[in-house]
């Protein structure tokens, strides 16, 4: 098992040559959860395609080879019933079949899709295609899971069970990265913060690291930094 995941990325975008963001550097140690924090356009996806390799632009590693992953959108195949969605995940990943498919079966009542296997997400609503992505990101064993946005569109019931889940997977040992807007559930669980904006990494460290006083909430140590940043005083 990797012992943590270094992310070192130099510059990345979308077209050569132009960095949509610059000097990302931390790691994700593993059993923690590291929250990727940033307003809208801040560069938190890029990053997350960054370490990927998907960037059309990248300078700069990131030593991970596999690795679960939530989109920022559902990616979901039109002609596949979520059990075909499943079976295809199965094929693709080179682990136990059947350890896989009880684990998509627990995963499956977890979010309460159990009874959906035969319909077609695409048909689903928003909330029920975000479970299906954390379902088959989930299904297989990592060391290391990317969680891009995760609670988007969840009710409050699968919020509460995707927070079991991430504690569970911290527990065995997997390193997770998230990026939310969620930033008072953040706050409560994540171990780690990499606060992101206009590209470029404006601090990391845990909660008591980055508070400046007793209890101060990460909107507003977020709030001020950016203020500094933007004033030029940092
Ligand atoms: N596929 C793309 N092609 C070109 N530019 C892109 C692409 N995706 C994002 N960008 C640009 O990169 C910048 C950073 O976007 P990114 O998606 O990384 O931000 P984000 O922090 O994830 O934002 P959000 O919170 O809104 O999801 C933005 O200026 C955005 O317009």
């Amino acid at each position: 098992m990797v012992e943590i995941v270094r992310v070192d990325i130099k510059k990345a975008g979308y077209i050569e040559n132009e960095a949509v963001i610059e000097n990302i550097e931390f790691d994700i140690p593993n059993g923690e959860l590291v929250g990727l924090i940033g307003a809208n356009g801040a560069g938190k996806s890029t990053t997350i395609q960054a370490i990927m390799k998907t960037a059309p632009f990248l300078e700069g590693e990131c030593d991970v080879e596999t690795y679960g992953y939530v989109p920022e959108r559902p990616i979901i195949y039109e002609y596949f019933t979520l059990s075909e969605h499943i079976d295809f995940l199965i094929r693709t990943v080179k682990q136990d079949e059947r350890v896989l498919r009880k684990r998509a079966e627990e995963l499956c009542k977890v979010f309460r899709l159990e009874q959906k296997l035969h319909e077609y997400p695409t048909n689903f609503s928003k909330g029920m295609q975000q479970k299906v992505m954390l379902i088959l990101a989930l299904t297989p064993t990592y060391d290391f899971y990317i969680l891009d946005e995760p609670f988007m569109g969840l009710d409050p019931q699968a919020i509460r069970k995707l927070i079991q889940l991430i504690e569970d997977y911290k527990n065995r040992g997997a390193a997770i990265l998230m990026s939310t807007h969620a930033l008072d559930t953040a706050e409560k669980i994540c171990d780690q913060f990499v606060l992101i904006h206009k590209g470029t990494l404006l601090k990391k460290g845990t909660l008591e690291e980055l508070q400046r006083h007793k209890d101060e909430p990460l909107l507003e140590i977020f709030d001020d930094l950016i203020e500094d940043a933007d004033h030029g005083k940092l």
